[in-house]
């Protein structure tokens, strides 16, 4: 039989013991290191990465007490949290066994041990290892995952009287576990206001679980947010958490809230009421803690006059409303935004001497930005990739959408790719620049919008 890949590590003063232990263990596990001096032990783990450590609980001459096995086993944890400690104690040393297990040990073997029992604890010991390694690996990456989105998502630029009051809103709201409504046109920062106040809070550290239910399907729709059982459908291959089970113990971001269907309202009122989800296919409900923040750029309050949403929901969601006002009302913001853009493009596009002249500045701001901070950051991309100047020019941008006159003469000389243009231009004029409804009409998804918006210079 293959060896296990692990190192084993056996303390104990009874050299017969580690004699046993050692040529027993080393037929099944790639490292065992024995060692008769418990005070070596901080040297070893030094040096050395135990995947398990068999711990004997006594050392001196006739002692009992088990007092040495409980120091070094602190000692050990307080080096490693995640250390996997088996203990080794004599037979009818239960209550001992039990207070070891509870004050972190993993489990504990009897001498004179069984060698087939040994095995089995050991094998199960490093199978934990390896599980808390996985864990601490994942919880790292998710570290690192997070910090790149913050980077991302950094820092709100804009000196406005309408931004300061969302500054200051942020400031006061973010730290309590008030549910958020933050309302806006398409590409007004919204996330980038979520976020925040995640940032803000005392769940900083926890997840931000980000849903954009304009994208969920109504089928998919409970199994995506409340999870599902193996086989609760065809293609539940395996038991899975939904997102409010993912976000338990941070924040929920519910993105797009204004395009749930009624029926859809329903249940997410149901969940959000009884602070409690049923996954799919089973029967035990689930309790979640979640702080919930929500954003449309829907008038969720006409649409409650209009039948449309349910009041109670809204009720639910908007314990304090943060309004994020479109860029054409704070223009005075644009100058500032479109610098801070140019400097992160200059860099990324190694065009270090572009600069944005007062003319520029000035056409910019009298453009009415129906994408609002989206568009603005992606013309001024497009405007450093396009440019051959020392200064960006306003030709660079090409951002004034032609309005769509015309039916396309389908028996003119139309590629596909002008095709393509007339229709996502059709499609966001029909809906008044909203992404959301227009990808849904085009059957593409919004972030696939984005791209053809961008690559045909709308
Ligand atoms: N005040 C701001 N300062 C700097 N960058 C901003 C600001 N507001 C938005 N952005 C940037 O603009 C982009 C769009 O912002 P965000 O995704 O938060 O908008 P949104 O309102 O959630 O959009 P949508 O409704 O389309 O989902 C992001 O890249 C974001 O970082």
């Amino acid at each position: 039989m293959a060896k296990t890949d692990a190192k084993i590590l056996i303390v104990d003063d009874q050299e017969d013991i580690l004699t046993a232990g050692r040529i027993f263990l080393k037929q099944h596990f790639t490292y065992v290191r024995t060692e008769s001096n418990p005070n070596r032990i901080p040297y070893l783990m030094q040096n050395e990465h135990f995947d398990v450590i068999m711990l004997d609980m006594n050392y001196s001459v006739g002692a009992t007490s088990s007092k040495e096995g409980f120091d070094w086993l602190k000692e050990i944890l307080e080096r490693d949290v995640n250390a996997v400690v088996i203990l080794i104690t004599a037979y009818g040393d239960v209550e001992i066994a039990v207070k070891a297990l509870k004050e972190g040990a993993t489990d504990f073997v009897l001498k004179p041990w069984q060698n087939e029992k040994l095995l089995a604890t050991l094998l199960s010991a490093t199978q934990l290892r390896k599980s808390k390694n996985q864990v601490q690996h994942l919880m790292a990456r998710q570290q690192h995952i997070t910090q790149t989105i913050e980077k991302n998502y950094g820092e709100f630029i804009g000196v406005s009287p309408a931004m300061q009051k969302v500054y200051q809103t942020i400031e006061k709201v973010g730290p309590t576990d008030a549910n958020v409504l933050i309302l806006g046109e398409n590409g007004t920062g919204k996330e980038l206001a979520a976020r925040a106040l995640h940032r803000k809070s005392a769940r900083s550290t926890e997840a931000f679980i980000n849903v954009d239910l304009g994208a969920v399907s109504e089928t998919l729709f409970e199994s995506e947010l409340f999870g599902h059982a193996k086989g609760a459908y065809t293609d539940a291959k395996e038991d899975r958490a939904g997102r409010f089970e993912t976000a338990s113990g941070g924040t929920l971001f519910l993105d797009e809230i204004g395009n749930l269907t009624l029926p859809l309202q329903a249940k997410l009122l149901t969940a959000l009421q009884s602070r409690q989800i049923i996954r799919l296919g089973t029967n035990k409900a689930i309790p979640i803690n979640i702080r919930l923040v929500s954003a449309t750029n829907m008038p969720l309050h006409e649409m409650v006059g209009q039948g449309r949403f349910r009041q109670d929901l809204l009720y639910r969601i908007n314990t304090v409303e943060i309004q994020l006002p479109p860029l054409r009302e704070r223009k005075e913001d644009i100058k500032l935004l479109a610098e801070h853009f140019l400097t992160n493009y200059r860099r990324k596009y190694q065009k270090p001497s572009l600069e944005l002249e007062a003319e520029t500045i000035q056409k910019l701001t009298q453009y009415h930005w129906p994408g609002n901070i989206r568009e603005l950051d992606h013309a001024i991309e497009r405007a450093v990739i396009m440019s051959d100047e020392k200064a960006l020019q306003i030709s660079d941008f090409g951002f004034a959408p032609a309005p769509v006159k015309n039916e396309p003469n389908l028996d003119a000389d139309l590629t596909l790719d002008a095709l393509e243009k007339l229709m996502v231009q059709k499609m966001l004029a029909k809906y008044a620049g909203n992404i959301t409804h227009a990808a849904r009409e085009l059957g593409i998804t919004r972030t696939a919008l984005y791209r053809r918006i961008e690559k045909h210079g709308l």
